[in-house]
C-alpha cells in the first residue's frame, strides 16, 4: 500500500497467495523456504501471513537498516499467542513489547542476572555438572558403547540452567509425570506451532487448532511449579549460599528502595525466560558443533592439538582458559554462523509507519529477520556453505551484534542478553568433549555420511539424536 507518492511499493514478494497457502511458508523449514524466496525477490521482501503484513531481512545491509539504523522502530515483538497464555500475558523480556516495562525487565536482568560477575559467581556449579558429566562419558568409554550426545548435552544444559535458576536441579518426577524437560519441550513446540490465531487475530477465540487449550494447559504446570519454587525460597534462611536468580529477584519484590517495579507474576515470566532461552540455545550449539568436527577430522585434530598446547594432557579445561583457545572459538563462529540457534531470531515489530530505502513498512509490521540466510550470503562469505573456522584467522567479525553478516545473537536493542553466559557454556563443554575424547560414529560409519539434516522449532537441532563412541585420551 502507498502511503505518499515518494514511497516505492515493497517489491511485491509471494503475496496474493491463499492464507493457508502463506501459513505453509512456515511449514517443514521456513528459513530455507523464506532464503529460496529473498532470493527471488530481494532482501527485503513483503509476504502476507493471514491479515499479517509481514516483512523478511534476509541480507546484512538489509539487516542494518532494522537492527542498527531505524533499531528504535522495530524493537518491538508483535501479540504472540503462545506468549500469551504460557508467559504470563507477554510479560516475560524475549516476548514482551518494547516500553518502560521491558525496559525495567531488561535492566535487572541485564545488570543482576546475566552481569559477568553474576554469571562467574557460578563457574564452580558448572564445572561440578560438567565433571559429572565427563565422568559418565568416561564409563561409555570403558565400556565401548555408542553414547546419545545430543540428549547427555541437553540434560546437562538444563541442569545447568536449574541451578542458577533455582539452585537446585530436578529430577525429572518432582516436576510432571512427564517430566521437567518434556515439558519445556512441549512449551517450545507449542510457542512455534504455526497458530492461526497469531496470524488471523479475530478467529484466536475459536482455538480451531486446539493450540489455546494446550497452551492453557501447560502454563498451569508451569504456574504451580513455580509457585512452589518461589514459596520455598522465600521461606529459605540461607543467608551464606550463592544467590540464584529466584533469590535476587525475590529480593526486588516489593522493595522500596529498588528500582525494578516486578510482581510475582513478573518473576514467574522471568524464570521461564531464563530457562527456555538458556537450556536449549546452548545444547543445540554444542550438539551441532560437536557434529561438524566429527564431520570434520582435520579440524577436529587441530582443536585437539590447540588443546594439548595451551591445556595440556594433564588437567581438565577450566573457564579461564576459554579466553586463550582462538581455534576453539572460531569453530564455535563457525557453528553459529551456519547453524544459528534461533534462525530467524524472535520476530519483531514496529511501532510505527516507516520508510525504509524508500518502501514503506506499516506500524505493527512483523519483521523476521533471516540469520540463517545472512550466514550463507556469498556476497558477505566465499564458500558461503563450506565448514570453515579458518576463515575467522585474521578476521575481527564477532557474533556480538555489532557485525551484521555474522548474527546469531541478533543484534540492537533487543539482541541476546545472554551472550556471555551462552558463549562460556558453549565453549566450556565443547572443549572438554574434544580435549577428554576422541569420537566415533557407531556401525562403522564414516564421518562423511553423518546426517546434519535440520528440525525446525524455536530452535533448530539435529533432526536425528547424536550417537557417537568416545575413547578417553586424558593423563589423568
Ligand atoms: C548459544 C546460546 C544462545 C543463542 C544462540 C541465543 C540467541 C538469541 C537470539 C537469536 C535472540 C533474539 C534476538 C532478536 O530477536 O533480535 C535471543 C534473545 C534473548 N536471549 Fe538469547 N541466546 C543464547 C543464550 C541465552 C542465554 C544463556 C540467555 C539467558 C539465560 C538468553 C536470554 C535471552 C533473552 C531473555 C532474549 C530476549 C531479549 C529481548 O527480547 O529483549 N539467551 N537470544
Amino acid at each position: 500500500k502507498r502511503t505518499n507518492n515518494n514511497n516505492k511499493r515493497l517489491p511485491p514478494g509471494p503475496r496474493g497467495f491463499p492464507i493457508f497457502g502463506s501459513l505453509h511458508l512456515l511449514g517443514e523449514f521456513p528459513h530455507r523456504d523464506l532464503h529460496r524466496l529473498a532470493k527471488q525477490y530481494g532482501p527485503i521482501m513483503h509476504i502476507r501471513l493471514g491479515l499479517i503484513p509481514t516483512i523478511v531481512v534476509s541480507s546484512p545491509k538489509a539487516a542494518e537498516l532494522f537492527l542498527k539504523t531505524h533499531d528504535l522502530v522495530f524493537a518491538s515483538r508483535p501479540p504472540h499467542e503462545a506468549a500469551k497464555h504460557i508467559s504470563y500475558n507477554q510479560k516475560s523480556m524475549a516476548f514482551a513489547e518494547y516500553g518502560s516495562y521491558w525496559r525495567d525487565v531488561r535492566k535487572m536482568c541485564t545488570l543482576e542476572l546475566l552481569s559477568n560477575v553474576k554469571i562467574n559467581s557460578f563457574r564452580a556449579m558448572r564445572k561440578e555438572e560438567v565433571g559429572l558429566f565427563i565422568d559418565s562419558l568416561r564409563k561409555s568409554a570403558r565400556d565401548r558403547v555408542a553414547v546419545d550426545l545430543s540428549v547427555k548435552v541437553s540434560s546437562l544444559s538444563a541442569d545447568m540452567s536449574c541451578r542458577m535458576v533455582f539452585g537446585k536441579k530436578f529430577a525429572d518426577s518432582e516436576f510432571d509425570e512427564r517430566g521437567f524437560k518434556a515439558v519445556i519441550q512441549e512449551g517450545m513446540q507449542l510457542s512455534a506451532a504455526p497458530n492461526l490465531g497469531d496470524y488471523i487475530p479475530p478467529i484466536a477465540s475459536l482455538d480451531l487448532q486446539g493450540l489455546t487449550k494446550k497452551m492453557k494447559k501447560v502454563g498451569k504446570v508451569f504456574d504451580d511449579f513455580f509457585e512452589k519454587i518461589i514459596d520455598e525460597h522465600a521461606q529459605s534462611k540461607d543467608e551464606d549460599k550463592n544467590k540464584d536468580f529466584v533469590d535476587v529477584m525475590l529480593g526486588f519484590l516489593g522493595s522500596e528502595e529498588s528500582e525494578y517495579r516486578i510482581e510475582r507474576s513478573n518473576i514467574k515470566a522471568i524464570i521461564l525466560d531464563m530457562l527456555s532461552a538458556s537450556i536449549d540455545t546452548a545444547s543445540t550449539t554444542i550438539d551441532w558443533a560437536i557434529s561438524e568436527l566429527i564431520k570434520n577430522p582435520n579440524i577436529m585434530k587441530k582443536v585437539q592439538e590447540e588443546l594439548e598446547n595451551t591445556v595440556g594432557m594433564k588437567r581438565t579445561v577450566e573457564e579461564t582458559d576459554l579466553e586463550s583457545l582462538d581455534y576453539l572459538n572460531m569453530v564455535v563462529k563457525e557453528t553459529l554462523r551456519l547453524h544459528p540457534a534461533g534462525p530467524l531470531l524472535i520476530p519483531h515489530a514496529s511501532t510505527e509507519d516507516c520508510t525504509i530505502n524508500g518502501f514503506h513498512i506499516p506500524k505493527k509490521a512483523h519483521i523476521i529477520i533471516n540469520a540463517w540466510a545472512i550466514g550463507r550470503d556469498p556476497d558477505a562469505w566465499t564458500d558461503a556453505e563450506k565448514f570453515s573456522p579458518e576463515r575467522f584467522v585474521g578476521s575481527n567479525i564477532d557474533v556480538r551484534g555489532r557485525d551484521l553478516q555474522l548474527i546469531p545473537f541478533g543484534s540492537g536493542r533487543r539482541g541476546c542478553p545472554g551472550i556471555q553466559l551462552g558463549l562460556t557454556v558453549v565453549r566450556l563443554v565443547l572443549a572438554q568433549l574434544v580435549h577428554c575424547f576422541d569420537w566415533e560414529l557407531p556401525n562403522g560409519m564414516s564421518p562423511a555420511d553423518l546426517d546434519m539434516t535440520e528440525e525446525f522449532g524455536l530452535t533448530v537441532p539435529r533432526a536425528k539424536h547424536l550417537l557417537a563412541i568416545p575413547t578417553y585420551r586424558l593423563h589423568k
